[in-house]
This record gives C-alpha cells, sequence and structure tokens, in this order.
C-alpha cells in the first residue's frame, strides 16, 4: 500500500464519495481534504460541508466552477465541432480535467501528496482524472478505492456506510442509473440500460420533453458569434454559462439533444449510454452555420478530418497532453473570422439553421447566383478544370483498367 499523508477527494457528497472518505482515514490514516465542484449539476453542493465535517474533515473545498468550465472547457471543445463516435457530445468527458486540475491545484496549496476519486477501475473517468492528475503534478499520488477495496456490491457499501453512521439519503428523487450532471449534459448508465435492446424508460430525462409532447408552435434563436463562440443570444450579451444555461432552458423545452447509444470505452469493453444535451445540440448545429459562411473551405474540411482524433484525445482522458494543446492552438487560430449571428427554429426535437449572416461571410452572392453574374466567374474556366481533373482517369481507362 502507498504511504500517504494528505489525500485531496473529489468529493460529489452522495454515498459513495462519503464511503471512500471514511475508508480513506480508516485505511490510510491520512488527513483529508474534500474538493465538491458546482459544474452547473443542478444539486446543492453546500450540503458536502456539513456531511465532511461530520466526518472530520478540516480542510474543504467547495468551488463555483461553472463559469470556467464552459469558458475553457466547453467553449474550445466546441470550436471543433467535437462528437465522438458520431454521436455523444462528451459532457462528462470535458468536465473530468477540470476537476483534475483542481485536486492538482488543491493538493498544491494544502501540501497534499495524493489524490482520490471515486470513479469505479471499469470505466473512462479513472483513466481522465489519473492522466489529468499525473500530467500536472508528475510525482502525485492516486488512490482509487474501486481497485483496492473488497465493497464491490451495493449491499456491501451499504453496510459499511450503516456502520459508520454516514447517511445514505440523497438529496432529490432517487435514481435507478449511475448518472452524472453538469452545465453540458446528464448521463445515464447501468440499470435497464444494461439491456441493450430494452427501451430507455421515458421518466429516466429530467431535463427535456419528449419531441412528441413539445409544444406545436416553433422557437426561433439568434445566435451570435465572436471567434466561434456565443457571446449573445437574441441580441443579449450573455456569459458562457449562461449561455448554456439558456439554451439547456429553451431545448429541453422543445426535446432537443436525447441520444441513446452503445459507445466504445478507452478500457476495451461496450457501454450504454443515455445523454440529454439541449444546450450543446443546439451549440453544435449554431456553430456549423457559422462556419459555413466563414471559413475557407480547405480550413474547414481539415478541422473535420482532424476533429475525431481530437474528440478521442478528449474521451480518452488526454485532455492535458501536449498533443491536444497542439490541436487546440490550431483550432483556436481557425476560429479568427469565426463572427456573426445564425438565426435557428427548433421544432419537437429538431433544429432548422434559417438564416446566418456575418460581416466576414466568405459567402459571394454575385459569384454563386444561378442569374446574371456580370462576369463574376467564367463559366468556360470549368471545361479546363474538369478535364485536367480527368486526365488520369482518361489515361487508365484509355489502357484498358476497366472499373465496370
Ligand atoms: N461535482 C463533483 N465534485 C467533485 N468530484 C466529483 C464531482 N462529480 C464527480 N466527482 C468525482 O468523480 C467520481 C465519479 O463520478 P460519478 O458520477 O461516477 O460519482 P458517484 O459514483 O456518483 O459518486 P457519489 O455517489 O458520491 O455521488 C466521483 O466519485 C468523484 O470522485
Ligand atoms: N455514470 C457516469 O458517471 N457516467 C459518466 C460517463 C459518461 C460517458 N460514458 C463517458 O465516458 O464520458
Ligand atoms: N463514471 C463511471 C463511468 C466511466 O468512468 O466510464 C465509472 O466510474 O465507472
Amino acid at each position: 500500500m502507498t504511504d500517504v499523508n494528505k489525500v485531496v477527494l473529489a468529493y460529489s457528497g452522495g454515498l459513495d464519495t462519503s464511503v471512500i472518505l471514511k475508508w480513506l482515514q480508516d485505511t490510510y490514516n491520512c488527513e483529508i481534504v474534500t474538493f465538491t465542484a458546482d459544474l452547473g449539476q443542478g444539486e446543492e453542493v453546500e450540503p458536502a460541508r456539513a456531511k465532511a465535517e461530520a466526518l472530520g474533515v478540516k480542510e474543504i473545498y467547495i468551488d463555483d466552477l461553472r463559469e470556467e468550465f464552459v469558458r475553457d472547457f466547453v467553449f474550445p471543445m466546441f470550436r471543433a465541432n467535437t462528437i465522438y463516435e458520431g454521436e455523444y457530445l462528451l459532457g462528462t468527458s470535458i468536465a473530468r480535467p477540470l476537476i483534475a486540475k483542481r485536486l492538482v491545484e488543491i493538493a498544491n496549496e494544502t501540501g497534499a501528496d495524493a489524490i482520490s476519486h471515486g470513479a469505479t477501475g471499469k470505466g473512462n473517468d479513472q483513466v481522465r482524472f489519473e492522466l489529468g492528475a499525473y500530467a500536472l503534478k508528475p510525482g502525485v499520488k492516486v488512490i482509487a478505492p474501486w481497485r483496492e477495496w473488497d465493497l464491490l456490491s451495493r449491499e456491501k457499501l451499504l453496510a459499511y456506510a450503516e456502520k459508520h453512521n454516514i447517511p445514505i439519503e440523497r438529496h432529490g428523487k432517487k435514481s435507478p442509473y449511475s448518472m452524472d450532471a453538469n452545465l453540458l449534459h446528464i448521463s445515464y448508465e447501468g440499470g435497464v440500460l444494461e439491456d441493450t435492446w430494452s427501451e430507455h424508460e421515458e421518466d429516466m430525462w429530467r431535463w427535456s420533453v419528449a419531441p412528441e409532447n413539445a409544444p406545436d408552435t416553433p422557437t426561433y434563436l439568434e445566435l451570435t458569434y465572436r471567434k466561434g463562440d456565443i457571446v449573445a443570444i437574441d441580441g443579449k450579451e450573455m456569459t458562457p454559462a449562461q449561455v448554456l444555461t439558456y439554451l439547456n432552458k429553451v431545448g429541453g423545452d422543445n426535446g432537443i439533444g436525447r441520444v441513446d447509444i452503445v459507445e466504445n470505452r478507452y478500457v476495451g469493453m461496450k457501454a450504454r449510454g443515455c445523454y440529454e444535451t439541449p444546450g450543446g445540440t443546439i451549440m453544435l448545429k449554431g456553430h456549423r452555420a457559422m462556419e459555413s459562411i466563414t471559413l475557407d473551405r480547405e480550413v474547414m474540411h481539415l478541422k473535420d478530418e482532424l476533429m475525431p482524433k481530437y474528440a478521442s484525445l478528449i474521451y480518452n482522458g488526454y485532455w492535458w497532453s501536449p498533443e491536444r494543446h497542439m490541436l487546440q492552438q490550431m483550432i483556436d487560430a481557425s476560429q479568427a473570422n469565426v463572427n456573426g449571428v445564425v438565426r435557428l427554429k427548433l421544432y419537437k426535437g429538431n433544429i432548422m439553421v434559417v438564416g446566418r449572416k456575418s460581416d466576414d461571410s466568405l459567402f459571394d452572392a454575385a459569384v454563386a447566383t444561378f442569374e446574371d453574374d456580370a462576369g463574376a466567374y467564367d463559366q468556360q474556366d470549368a471545361e479546363g478544370f474538369i478535364k485536367l481533373n480527368a486526365l488520369r482517369l482518361r489515361i487508365a481507362a484509355s489502357k484498358g483498367r476497366s472499373l465496370l
């Protein structure tokens, strides 16, 4: 067993991390610092203070990280139109690097030599927390209780909690799912979802109405972009966290952003997950529309080619890596002219782009028109363009390389 003096625990305040807190004290006989983040999960974080105090913790950090989360993690990720395996908007994946960063900062402030978290040994989150911690504090020790203890069933965990007077009630509605929530999404895993054929239950979803129950009249939105980020909605300036909060509300009301997928975890297994990402789904659609008139074609296509790689880096836990940093600089540089306004129509789970405008637009109506273009584009140029592009095809065909 590793020798540790002081551990910073990522303490969400629920049953699992409360058991972990006690288990760390007993097993490692060390001081514990707790860290609880408000990432917009919609549950009060303050109750974590009293719970930690009741377990004898002296150093308690409760941080409101909502603005930092959206400004420095969510927005940069959306500049790349990031999506994992075609469906997942990485709501949990993008929050873990921020938790890792704060764990390390708090360890430095309090003189702790170790960090701990409650992610299991079967998932992605352990990888994300630990790669981040090692990248930012190379000598840090890591304690992952799920990989060490024998409390592997719910019954054992509850028995341990009861024996040590750890309150087992959770605030809010009890969920049969393993969930993670923040301003970008809610994820649901486990329970009935472990049968890939069983349909998710309607009452599982917490933020959105079913598309069929959404209003019969559409909702229009105007998103103003500056350097690839939304800075105003319907002309009203907003901070990054305000933007996402607002879009979650209107998106949820219109039945937008539900997905039910089976994804490939980094550790090798496939896992079923349902995700509710109303604001993020709107942001992705809006951003692509803004780029469609402001980005050069080859820049756009290169971004699209690199995006799956960038998404995998984030999914697999490599936010704090030199390769993600390098890609981010390129992505950010591409956004210099991604300015303007996009107009969207939300209707029963759908998002339609109905307008886009920009002072930096590359769309040239004089060139694109089906009407007389007054010499803006010489149609005869196209003949040589096509012939030279066809040259190798014609040579191959003339030498008998039939494609039929
Ligand atoms: N808001 C948060 N603040 C600090 N740490 C967090 C937060 N959310 C999650 N974590 C860390 O990530 C781990 C994995 O998250 P997950 O959502 O699986 O936790 P959990 O099993 O729900 O824990 P609990 O039952 O205590 O809520 C948690 O055990 C905790 O260490
Ligand atoms: N139950 C959870 O804690 N889910 C978080 C993981 C969500 C998603 N499968 C991910 O790996 O990012
Ligand atoms: N948070 C979940 C899922 C994951 O990490 O992929 C776990 O700890 O297992």
